[in-house]
């Protein structure tokens, strides 16, 4: 379990994370989200013990981050923002190190790197020195270093930043591989991201909580929740539908030539909508109900308007 209590930062005047309290239980991944400057990164650091709070506390399966930071440090895999340090390592040579600051020795210490190298896919970079690699193979070293010792809990500070695709989706499957009683905190601005691999999602805003909740009751928050989008051959009577029971209001969508019809909050109007389709024999080539769409939830949240 991680508890955070009331934690706080101050840099000068300014609060970088304000009265922060929540707690993450084993086999949950938490995306952690906020706009740039909003206190991920800080937050991130003072859990993982190399920031002090100006106030509050952090607990890794009871072990205070402040007193017992050692015994809670073992606990955690952390990889930072950006790219690992000591460039002109190889590959092989860094993770062998951080195999060493972790304690390990001999056949143990090859064992571990070899998994973690597995695990991330850097067999065939190993002799390479760290800052002759590409950016997505930087950011695999660092994950590699941060599961070397099998932590319970990792904390990811932005893990696919600067990853092309196929990396992301590799590094997202592999997360979720690990993610198994595990705790995963993972920042990110990539909301595609919380959606593939997050069981929940807390927003922060200038420092403090302005949502917590699984990406589903995020996504419910959307104005697009329960909406339903079409696309028809012909101009449609935008009247009939927006006169049916239920809708809030039609979007017109200028680059589809599509509309999005809006329910009210709590209604589901695809039934209704589907029955007019069919009443007026209109030629309709797309059909979807919507989730919600967690941008414009979280543009949102982010900017103090109520969602
Ligand atoms: N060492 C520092 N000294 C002074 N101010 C700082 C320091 N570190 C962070 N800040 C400030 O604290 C605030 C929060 O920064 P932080 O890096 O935690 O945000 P973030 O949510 O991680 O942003 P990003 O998404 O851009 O990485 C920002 O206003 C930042 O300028």
């Amino acid at each position: 379990m991680i508890e955070i209590t009331n934690l706080t930062k101050r840099f000068a005047q300014h609060t970088a994370v304000d009265n922060l309290s929540f707690s993450v239980a084993p086999g949950e991944v938490l995306g952690f989200l906020g706009p740039n400057g909003a206190g991920k990164s800080t937050t991130m650091k003072m859990l993982t013990g190399f920031l002090a709070p100006t106030s509050g506390s952090a607990s890794i399966f009871g072990f205070d981050i402040q007193t017992h930071t050692l015994k809670a440090q073992r606990e955690i895999g952390y990889l930072p923002e950006g790219a690992p340090c000591y460039g002109d390592m190889t590959v092989r040579g860094f993770l062998e190190f951080i195999a060493e600051v972790r304690g390990f020795r001999g056949a143990e210490k090859k064992a571990r790197v070899a998994r973690a190298v597995g695990q991330v896919e850097l067999d065939n970079v190993l002799g390479q020195s760290i800052e002759t690699l590409s950016k997505g193979y930087k950011r695999r070293v660092g994950l590699a270093q941060a599961i070397l010792h099998d932590p319970r809990v990792l904390i990811l500070d932005e893990p696919t930043d600067g990853l092309d695709p196929n990396q992301k989706h590799q590094v997202r499957q592999l997360i979720q591989s690990l993610a198994h009683e595990k705790i995963v905190i993972i920042s990110t601005h990539i909301l595609e991201e919380v959606t593939a691999v997050c069981t929940r999602a807390l927003v922060i805003a200038s420092g403090k909580v302005v949502a917590d909740g699984t990406p589903f009751e995020l996504e419910s928050r959307s104005r697009y929740h329960q909406a339903v989008t079409l696309v028809a051959e012909e101009p449609l009577d935008m009247l009939a539908l927006a006169v049916l029971p239920g809708v809030a209001g039609i979007e017109e969508n200028a680059i589809s030539g599509g509309l999005t019809i809006l329910a009210k909050p709590g209604e589901v109007i695809f039934p209704q909508v589907n029955q007019l389709i069919h009443q007026r024999g209109w030629k309709v080539t797309e059909l979807d109900v919507e989730r919600g769409r967690l941008d414009e939830v979280f543009r949102r949240l982010t900017r103090g308007e109520a969602a």
